[in-house]
């Protein structure tokens, strides 16, 4: 090995020389900075802007172009040892997580532990914050202090992706309330990237009773209050938790090990949602907050090549999103990632009220009686499916099913109902459950359920504000042309109940020169795709849907939503409102209301105890 040359007492002088040279540079650049003035980009910097346009599927949607497998990135990584990135932000001191050697995702019982370790790492976080600003008090460049606003907006460039953002939340007091969730530094690392600077209420409620108890959840809060990563973070918390504990076992006691404890390859996190749209939204969703986790996530939905989700799934996903037509259909054929279910370990339902209707309820059953321990009997099984592989009832106790949605209706005892049927031992059937619970208890919701029901009574978001128009049916078209041409302001989704009506108007507004999206059950997948990326292209773009459109979406800047037609039911009108006013923005929603719809909507002020009395 060459020795390192002696370093002459000029030549340290001179590299001194040239870093004071450097370092007044910088403090001049800085000050020409500071010396701007300060605009901010957003008009107004709601934390659900600083969301769009940072991953891969953009907003949740697939353009034209994604729909080919091999174009849209779907890439699964192969199946690999950790990436080293959770070591190294686990530096000793910073975060530990558990320290004992359950290899079940289940951490019921860890409780106690955990509060230590986590009361010690806030002593240190408190401590390295007290030395960090006392450094930067001392610091020349200080003039460039920390500013919220700037740090985690929508950063194209992913500003924040480098270890130090894990330290700098911990010392950003704006995003004080995560540490109090003690999540895995790599969720908020995410968290971080994504400039949610507090959990919403659901999430905070939501996420120690799953990812630290291991409960199951019902949830229930207002639209487009965050409830994906209400049910997202704790799958992703617990499955870090889970690989790490694994690393472990497996050092310590070698390959034996790692038969008997590795999951890897398997499925551990099923979540069904109504739609397509909705599947890859939340599919998007998580892949934003997995982000550097090594976990891959899969949408599974239909109108597109059932053969080439065959080939994703071979990738061996730990987590797959989709819908429940073409999840059975797989299933049934016996596609073997998603029926070896022996180490799934999350059962989500999501807009879980929509599933126990027409359309989704028969395969969603078929689905649910495929998972281990369900009571269904193996011989229904056998005869549904031709390779289940199936597990007893151990599968079901460890396994977490979350229920969501922002239109849940519990009846008042329903854990109570639970708790008595787990005390007796036959598995008998629950008296007096509604749709929704026994959809619940068949998922295998347990006793020990955590109900989390945030909605008020109104139902609606509260950043909503809602009108209605009453005129006569035949004006409804001058009314939406209206509307349209004068409200103006961002996105407008219109919906219809019928497809028909849905024609009509299109029709009528392209000979008015009104450029719209048109979004219906009845389109190509592809078109399907194609209208909803019009439509987020387009800051003031018009949608005109059915209620395919009604749950989920979660479309940035959609500030008016028109009833032209009343929905069915008091849900739906929520779940279509809500496609407005969502995380902190504000919206409207419209009704147009004719003699016809008078009757409809004095049950739909019924069902929110509301007085519109001049209908
Ligand atoms: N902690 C947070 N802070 C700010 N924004 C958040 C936070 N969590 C989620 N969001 C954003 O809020 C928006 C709505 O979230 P999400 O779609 O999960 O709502 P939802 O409650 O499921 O709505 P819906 O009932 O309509 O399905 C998304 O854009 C999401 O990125």
């Amino acid at each position: 090995m060459a020795a390192a040359s002696p370093v002459s007492v000029s030549q340290l002088k001179r590299s001194k020389k040239s870093a004071v040279k450097k370092k007044r540079a910088d403090v001049e650049l800085l000050e020409q900075f500071d010396s701007l003035p300060w605009n901010s980009s957003l008009s107004n910097p709601e934390a659900f802007n600083i969301t769009a346009g940072t991953n891969e599927l953009d907003g949740g949607f697939l353009t034209l172009e994604e729909i080919d497998e091999s174009e849209y990135n779907f890439e699964i990584p192969s199946i690999q040892e950790d990436s080293g990135v959770t070591e190294e932000l686990l530096k000793p001191n910073k975060r530990k997580i558990g320290n004992g050697v359950d290899s079940e995702t289940s951490v019921e019982g860890e409780g106690k532990g955990k509060d230590e370790v986590v009361t010690n790492s806030k002593k240190k976080i408190k401590k390295k914050k007290k030395t960090k600003s006392k450094e930067k008090k001392n610091s020349e460049t200080d003039g460039m202090e920390k500013n919220p606003e700037i740090l985690p907006v929508a950063n194209e460039k992913d500003d924040h992706s480098n270890e130090d953002d894990y330290e700098t939340l911990l010392e950003d007091a704006e995003y004080y309330a995560w540490n109090e969730l003690r999540l895995h530094p790599l969720i908020l690392k995410s968290i971080y990237r994504l400039g949610f600077k507090e959990p919403t209420p659901i999430q905070k409620a939501c996420i120690p009773a799953a990812a630290h108890q291991g409960k199951d959840v019902i949830g229930a809060a207002e639209t487009g209050s965050g409830k994906t990563l209400a049910f997202g973070i704790p799958i992703l918390q617990r499955l870090l938790e889970e690989k790490e504990k694994t690393t472990k076992i497996v050092d310590l006691n070698g390959d034996e090990a790692t038969n008997k404890f590795d999951r890897r390859g398997f499925l551990r996190a099923l979540i069904i949602t109504p739609t397509r749209e909705l599947a890859l939204q939340v599919t998007d969703h998580f892949k934003q907050v997995a982000k550097d986790t090594n976990t891959r996530v899969v949408p599974i939905v239909g109108g597109m090549s059932a053969e080439k989700q065959e080939r994703l799934l071979k990738g061996r996903p730990e987590i797959v999103v989709g819908t429940p037509g073409r999840l059975w259909e797989l299933m049934s054929r016996g596609e073997p990632h998603l029926v070896e279910l022996h180490s799934l370990s999350f059962f989500v339902l999501d807009e879980a009220d929509r599933m126990v209707q027409a359309g989704h309820f028969h395969e969603l059953q078929s689905i649910i009686e495929m998972l281990p321990g369900t009571s269904s009997s193996k011989d229904e099984l056998a005869a549904n499916t031709q390779n289940c592989i199936t597990v007893g009832n151990v599968q079901q106790k460890k396994r977490q099913t979350f229920v969501f949605s922002a239109t849940i209706a519990l009846s008042p005892d329903f854990s109570q109902k639970l708790k008595r049927k787990s005390n007796i031992s036959k598995n008998p059937k629950i008296e007096g459950l509604n749709s929704i619970e026994v959809l619940s208890e068949r998922a295998g919701i347990r006793a020990n359920v955590a109900i989390i029901d945030l909605t008020k009574a109104s139902i609606l978001a509260e950043k909503i504000e809602e009108s209605f128009i009453e005129c006569r049916e035949e004006d409804k078209d001058a009314y939406l042309y209206y509307i349209l041409s004068v409200h103006g302001q961002g996105r407008t989704i219109v919906f219809c109940t019928s497809i028909a009506a849905l024609r009509h108007i299109s029709s009528i507004l392209s000979m008015m020169k009104v450029k719209v999206s048109v979004l219906h059950a009845q389109k190509q997948q592809r078109a399907r795709l194609k209208a909803m990326d019009r439509f987020r292209e387009d800051d003031r773009g018009i949608l005109i849907a059915t209620d395919v459109a009604a749950r989920g979406l979660d479309i940035k800047g959609v500030r008016t939503v028109v009833h032209y037609q009343l929905p069915h039911s008091a849900e739906v009108y929520v779940h279509r409102s809500g496609r407005t006013g969502r995380a902190s923005a504000d919206g409207c929603s419209i009704a147009l209301i004719s003699p016809l719809d008078k009757m409809k909507f004095a049950s739909l002020c019924r069902s929110f105890s509301k007085v519109w009395s001049q209908v």
